[in-house]
Parts: structure tokens; C-alpha cells; sequence
């Protein structure tokens, strides 16, 4: 059985006369403690994948199963990061987390979750920065934040929506090696949505791309059989590396290219007007 999968998942948007069909026939199996990462271009569908995985929304046709069990609405089994941090800016960092677990856990004691949250806060290495409020923080140090508090809940399932492009380059590679290093310690079952294929190979045991839209779907996954832990620099010269990285690019390149020639085939059906000649009055 599957930690979490998705089974002929379709969804579409808008009324039927003018409905565009964004996801069509996706099935996905993640096993237990596994990290993907699911690549795919801007608008291809990626934000809404990660909506019907979480709960958040209900594919018109086929499931989303978490444990062979339907998942109907979002909760606390279900993290998810998303790239904009959406932290309240009136809460300090321990605030923050404070909110989230005071919700998976509402029978801690006062002891018992004041030590949870400053465990989750050392996870990130925020310790020294726990009384700050969003606004006192760089774009890495919220998104640690934003981690921090969704690996609270303990979720079984870790899901995040493209969680470093927001990121300057170097703090981007900073918080890979970062979620790496906590995927070790807390080991759980991780979908990464992600553009760049690099941060995939580093990070991930299995890459699945996810062709381009309308109609979009999850194509074979590609197997990252590189040894862990990976290390960014000498990685860069590993042929096995390498090879993977350009079999990955030069996929996603083909895919690009297929639907931009359906594009500009596609025949646009013209009104049938005659012109009126105006200087024939
Ligand atoms: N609620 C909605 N109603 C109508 N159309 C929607 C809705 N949500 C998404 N779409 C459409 O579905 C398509 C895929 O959107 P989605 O946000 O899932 O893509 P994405 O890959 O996450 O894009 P990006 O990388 O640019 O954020 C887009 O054409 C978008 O306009």
C-alpha cells in the first residue's frame, strides 16, 4: 500500500461551455519516508496537484488516498509549506508555531508544548531569533519558520509548493541542504514541488515531471539513484549526475516544444462576417 497516492485524478475549472480541463487521468504512488520532487512549467497545474493532495480541493473525478483512505479536507496529517511563508506578521516566531500546534495538539500541557515548539524552533536553527516577528526576518530565516511550524504537526505527509523560489540563489542552496539535513533527522514521506531541476536531483529519491497543460499528467518518474548524503559541489562533476540532470532537461525541453507546436496548430474558428464597403455608400 502507498503512503499517499493519487488514483485517475481529473480536475477541470469553469462552467462547461468554456471549461478548461487542468489535470487529466494523474495517478501517483509515494511510499513511506520517500521524497519526490514533482517538476513541471508555470501553469502546467503544479499549485493545483498540490491542492487535491492536500485536502484543499476535490478532483472531479478519481482520489487522492492517504493510507488506501480518501482524503476529503485538510488537516493536520496533511503539512504543507507554501512559497510565500504566510506567516502572521503580529506573532513572533514561537507565536507562530504556537498557533499550529496548540492545534495538532490540544492536549499538551503547557510544559509539554512549550518544549515541542522550542524543539521545532532548534530543528531550524531559529533559537536566538524566537521572540521576532515576521517583519524582523530575512525571506530564508521566514521560511524556516514556515517548516518549522508545519513539521510540528508531525503531518504525515510533508507536502511543499515551490518552497525556495522566493530565495536569492545562496540562501536557496542554504535551506536545500537544510531540509535535507531535517528530512534525516525527522524522517517523513515529502512531495517538493519544484521548477528547478537541479534542486530536484539534489534533494529527491524519485523526480516525476508533470507534462504541460491543458490536460496535464505525471509522466514515468525518473529514479535519482545517486547516493546519499549528496554533496552539491562534487556533484557537479559526477557524470551519473550529470547524465540524469540532462536526460531531465532535455524531457521537460521535448515536452515544452510538443505543446507549443498543438499551440500554434490549433486552428482558431473565425466569426463569418462580410466586411462592409464604406466607400461604395
Ligand atoms: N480556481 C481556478 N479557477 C479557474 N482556473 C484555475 C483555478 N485554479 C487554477 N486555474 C487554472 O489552472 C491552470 C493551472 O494553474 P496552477 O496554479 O495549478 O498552475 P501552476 O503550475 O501552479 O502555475 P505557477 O507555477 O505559475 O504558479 C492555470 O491555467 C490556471 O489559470
Amino acid at each position: 500500500m502507498a503512503h499517499i497516492e493519487l488514483s485517475d485524478v481529473n480536475v477541470g475549472f469553469g462552467p462547461d461551455t468554456n471549461r478548461t480541463e487542468v489535470l487529466s487521468n494523474v495517478s501517483l504512488k509515494v511510499e513511506e519516508n520517500e521524497f519526490i520532487a514533482v517538476i513541471g512549467f508555470s501553469g502546467s497545474g503544479k499549485s493545483t496537484l498540490v491542492s487535491v493532495l492536500s485536502g484543499l480541493l476535490r478532483p472531479d473525478t478519481g482520489a487522492a488516498l492517504l493510507r488506501n483512505k480518501e482524503i476529503t479536507k485538510p488537516g493536520p496529517h496533511l503539512g504543507i509549506v507554501f512559497q510565500n511563508y504566510s506567516l502572521l506578521p503580529w506573532l513572533t516566531v514561537y507565536g507562530n508555531i504556537e498557533l499550529a500546534v496548540k492545534q495538532a495538539f490540544p492536549k499538551y500541557t503547557s510544559k509539554e508544548r512549550s518544549e515541542h515548539i522550542a524543539h521545532y524552533i532548534e530543528m531550524v536553527k531559529l533559537t536566538p531569533a524566537r521572540d521576532k516577528r515576521p517583519s524582523e526576518l530575512s525571506g530564508g530565516m521566514r521560511q524556516r519558520v514556515s517548516l518549522a511550524r508545519t513539521l510540528s504537526m508531525q503531518p504525515d505527509v510533508l507536502i511543499m509548493d515551490e518552497p525556495l523560489s522566493a530565495l536569492d540563489a545562496l540562501t536557496r542552496a542554504d535551506l536545500q541542504d537544510e531540509i535535507i539535513r531535517i528530512w534525516n533527522e525527522d524522517k517523513r514521506t515529502v512531495i517538493m514541488i519544484t521548477n528547478d531541476v537541479d534542486e530536484a536531483v539534489l534533494m529527491a529519491d524519485k523526480i516525476v515531471p508533470l507534462t504541460t497543460g491543458p490536460n496535464a499528467t505525471l509522466a514515468d518518474p525518473f529514479i535519482v539513484d545517486l547516493e546519499r548524503p549528496r554533496d552539491r559541489t562534487s556533484l557537479n562533476t559526477n557524470p551519473h549526475f550529470k547524465k540524469l540532470r540532462n536526460e531531465i532537461i532535455h524531457y521537460m525541453t521535448h515536452i515544452n516544444a510538443e505543446a507549443k507546436k498543438l499551440r500554434v496548430n490549433a486552428s482558431i474558428e473565425m466569426p463569418d462576417i462580410q466586411p462592409i464597403d464604406f466607400s461604395a455608400a
